[in-house]
């Protein structure tokens, strides 16, 4: 644990001796969870803050905590801590999985937290954290009186469905199982669409889920990363208390763009001089983030439909090509000569590209995403359509919003079950060629774009709740 001195002095940190706040944020790991973090930090930090930023290691990797130093290696009001979690006995743990044991870890180790902030107040004045850690966290922040907010990375929807669940639980008869759980004033969410561990009351997840559902309601703020046009229902209900009473302030920050340099486009420069000689709206781009399974048969059936579609087509396969051990190569998973009868239309990449600018670019005319809430959001910034193909997780839960913005569709029956789930070709090739082909589909999604562009400019409803939750950083 490093406890920079300079950090520590406590004394007034303006000419005028006013103090200025300083943030600390404790983000979670995976880049799914980080990416959101860095947006978050690089905006504020045009703002008067000042911001230091505590990984918790191991919960961040080494390679990923790398990433915060090389970005904000410029900003000389952000510094990075470390914070070590305590080693943990995994042989008591007999079975458990790297998650469990994580979790496990930091509620050991969570005191330690506690003395790194001691060490570096009076300057912190407040915390941001990820939600997984909120449970932990806001007692500590309580305990010392400094603010704690929610840095929440998926969307409104999911936000009301967290803090409303415990409520839904308490509501439920005892033995009853999880149904669909109707959150007021936002919408019904189905059984189908929860995430898959909310149905065993047993699970980690669930509990951490739970805790972290009610805890929120004790923090001073949630910031999210959408904005009012996307999700007016969800934050209006969330606002005003009908999800939950009491909640605190809801800041609707995004969305969140990324930062120069933020993570080394290995595939950028050739796949943006592939789409820079497509025409316009022509090309299909596929993604799925950057963890979420698909079998190799249904990567073949994939490939089958973006042939049979006779669109162009950039599809990022990196991290699709699951199983985790499997090392085929993409070759030998497309199948024999997949590769060269597409030659010239399409481009297969295992590399990350640089998405947001992928997005972004004339030539492509549809997103086919997992819709994790960060591909959602980007594409809702370059007001591209959206097809829908939730995997897991919240995804369920986004393709709800991508249908209500108007940003696309959401092929429900697709649905995946975890097993030998399998849509055929046939149909992904159809609904390609007819949403590739729908001018209508085109015109909805643009009109989200100029809402994300409105919101974010200066007066736009992003801009003002980023500046209500500088004010309120303010009232120290
Ligand atoms: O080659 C690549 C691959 C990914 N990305 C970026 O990586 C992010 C991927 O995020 P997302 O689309 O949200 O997918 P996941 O990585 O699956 O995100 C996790 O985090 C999300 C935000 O909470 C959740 O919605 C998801 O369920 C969870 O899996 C996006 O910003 C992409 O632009 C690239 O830029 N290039």
């Amino acid at each position: 644990m490093a406890t920079p001195a300079a950090l520590s002095s406590g004394e007034p940190n303006d000419a005028a001796g006013r103090t200025r706040p300083h943030v600390m944020f404790v983000p979670s790991a995976g880049m799914g969870h980080l990416l959101p973090f860095f947006r978050f930090i690089g905006a504020l930090s045009s703002h008067d803050v000042d911001i230091s930023i505590v990984t918790v290691l191991p919960t961040v990797s080494a390679a990923e905590a790398e990433h915060f130093d090389g970005l904000f290696k410029d900003f000389p009001t952000i510094r990075r801590i470390d914070f070590h979690l305590l080693p943990l006995d995994a042989s008591a743990f007999p079975g458990a999985d790297p998650f469990v044991l994580r979790w496990e870890a930091l509620r050991r180790s969570v005191h330690l937290l506690g003395p790194l902030i001691a060490g570096i107040i009076p300057r912190v004045t407040a915390i941001v954290t990820d939600v997984t850690m909120v449970s932990h966290v806001n007692p500590i922040a309580k305990e010392i009186d400094i603010q704690c907010h929610v840095l929440f990375i998926s969307c409104a929807t999911m936000m009301s469905l967290l803090t409303y669940f415990p409520i839904y639980l308490d509501k439920k008869e005892a033995q009853a199982d999880i149904g669909d759980v109707d959150i007021p004033g936002v919408r019904r969410i189905a059984r189908t669409s929860l995430p898959q561990p909310l149905l065993d009351l047993n699970k980690l997840f669930t509990k951490q889920f739970i805790e972290n559902g009610r805890e929120i309601a004790k923090t001073d703020g949630i910031l999210i990363n959408t904005f009012d046009a996307l999700e007016p229902v969800a934050l209006a209900a969330l606002r005003d208390g009908t999800v939950v009473p009491g909640l605190p302030p809801v800041f609707a920050v995004g969305h969140l763009s990324s930062l120069a340099g933020e993570m080394k486009a290995e595939a950028e420069d050739t796949a943006l001089a592939w789409l820079r000689q497509q025409p316009a709206h022509s090309v299909v781009y596929v993604a799925f983030g950057n963890r979420s399974a698909v079998s190799h048969e249904q990567i073949r059936e994939i490939a089958k439909g973006l042939e049979a579609s006779g669109c162009r087509f950039l599809w990022v396969l990196k991290t699709t090509v699951v199983d985790r051990d499997d090392v085929a190569g993409v070759r030998d998973v497309l199948g024999d000569g997949f590769l060269e009868r597409v030659h010239g239309r399409g481009m297969v990449t295992k590399a990350w590209v640089n998405q947001e600018e992928v997005l972004k670019h004339p030539a492509v005319g549809l997103f086919l995403s997992h819709s994790g809430w960060n591909s959602v959001t980007e594409a809702a910034a370059a007001g591209l359509p959206l097809l829908a193909w939730p995997r897991g997780g919240d995804h369920r839960v986004a393709a709800t919003v991508v249908v209500s913005s108007g940003l696309g569709v959401w092929m429900e029956h697709w649905s995946w079950d975890g097993e030998d789930w399998l849509v055929s070709g046939e149909e992904i090739g159809e609904i390609v060629k007819e949403m590739m082909a729908d001018a209508a589909v085109r015109e909805r999604a643009a009109k989200v774009g100029d809402e994300a562009t409105k919101a974010v400019a200066v007066g736009g409803t992003s801009h003002k709740s980023m500046l209500d939750f500088v004010a309120k950083l303010n009232t120290i």
